[in-house]
């Protein structure tokens, strides 16, 4: 500790001439990125202007420069804002979500594209597909696996009738509340809203405080929060999205029965995008219905030392006892390592389908 005396004054001067500078940076920064925008379209008039693995690749960067007092993570939301902003001088990016308002999925579109992007609420997963597939916003955000309720079939499923790709992923913690309006009896609460998801996630601690509460499923979190607006006698399971937009308050915090809870996304959208030094790549594969299928699909990605993050199983639709398998390893299809297990799987397989290689979540 230094002995001079604390200047206020000082310091708040020495503030006001770093946001100056601040501020001279990040308007230099956006003068770039117009500049890179007129590059891209004299390059190609159909330019794509987002690009996610250099979003990926600048967000690392600055997490590995950062060193404090800033957690590296707050750093890098803080660029990721400032890049939100350039782009959208670009080109502003349309995004379509699994709505209503306030849900964990428009949180988890807002955490990757930032505030700049404009979000549009969807009624339903398919929709969502729907809504890029016509061309009317440019990604779209869906929910594809839980960590503790497990995987979203929709989305799998939607994916099977879609030539849509996917460009990036986002993780979300998911912390749900206990939340009440300014009218609810708080020592009077028999009915409780929620997602069958959410209470799934927070049944033991609702076992152990609400034993007697009547629990009600709804289509969504937001749609909880709304109903509670209007029932003293109700709470619903949330977050704080929905709570911030119905005006709610919490009567307990983070109630879900694992503090690792967390939703994984997906950005999907017409793309494919490139290398960023850490992808991931998901397919899906159709295989003959014989003994050892599912041996035979794995063993190249066994040989090559590829990491498998993910496996799922679903009917595949097109005869009964025909499944399709869901992969998703680390790496990208561009790496010679990726493309030698890819020509090996589509020989053993009635059909692949590369749905995308991605950078893996930043944030
Ligand atoms: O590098 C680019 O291609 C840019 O358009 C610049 C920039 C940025 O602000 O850094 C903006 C949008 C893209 O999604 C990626 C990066």
């Amino acid at each position: 500790m230094t002995d001079t005396p604390i200047d206020l004054e000082a310091l708040r001067q020495r503030i006001d001439e770093l946001d100056g500078d601040i501020l001279r940076l990040i308007s230099e920064r956006a003068a770039c990125a117009q500049r890179v925008a007129q590059v891209k379209t004299a390059e190609d008039p159909q330019a794509v202007f987002y690009r996610p693995e250099r979003e990926a690749q600048v967000l690392r960067r600055i997490m590995a420069l950062n060193q404090g007092p800033l957690d590296s993570e707050e750093m890098a939301r803080l660029f990721r804002e400032i890049m939100s902003a350039c782009l959208a001088l670009e080109q502003p990016i349309k995004v379509a979500y699994l709505g209503p308002e306030g849900t964990f999925t428009q949180q988890a579109a807002l955490k990757h594209f930032g505030e700049s992007a404009q979000s549009m609420p969807m009624a339903a997963i398919d929709e969502v597909f729907r809504e890029v597939e016509a061309g009317a916003v440019n990604y779209g955000v869906v929910p594809v696996e839980n960590s503790t309720e497990g995987v979203v079939n929709h989305t799998l499923d939607s994916f099977m009738d879609s030539s849509m790709r996917i460009c990036g992923e986002v993780v979300l913690r998911i912390h749900h509340h206990l939340l009440v309006a300014e009218t609810t009896r708080q020592d009077k609460v028999s009915r409780i809203y929620s997602h069958p998801q959410s209470f799934a996630q927070c049944r033991k601690w609702l076992d152990a405080h609400f034993p007697h509460a009547e629990r009600v499923p709804v289509s969504s979190n937001a749609e909880a929060a709304r109903l509670v607006k209007t029932e003293w006698h109700s709470a619903a399971i949330a977050g704080d999205m929905a709570a911030k937009l119905y005006g709610l308050t919490r009567l307990a915090e983070k109630i879900e029965d694992r503090p690792d809870n967390s939703t994984r996304f997906l950005i999907i959208g017409y793309q494919d995008v490139p290398m960023s030094g850490e992808d991931k790549t998901s397919i899906v594969v159709a295989m003959r219905n014989q003994p050892g299928a599912l041996h035979d699909l794995l063993e190249p990605f066994h040989r090559h030392q590829i990491d498998l993050t993910r496996l799922e199983t679903r009917p595949s639709r097109t005869g009964v006892w025909n499944y399709v398998f869901f992969i998703d390893f680390k790496g990208h299809r561009d790496e010679p390592r990726v493309a030698a297990v890819l020509e090996e799987v589509q020989l053993r397989a009635a059909e692949v389908k590369v749905l995308g290689s991605y950078p893996v979540g930043v944030l």
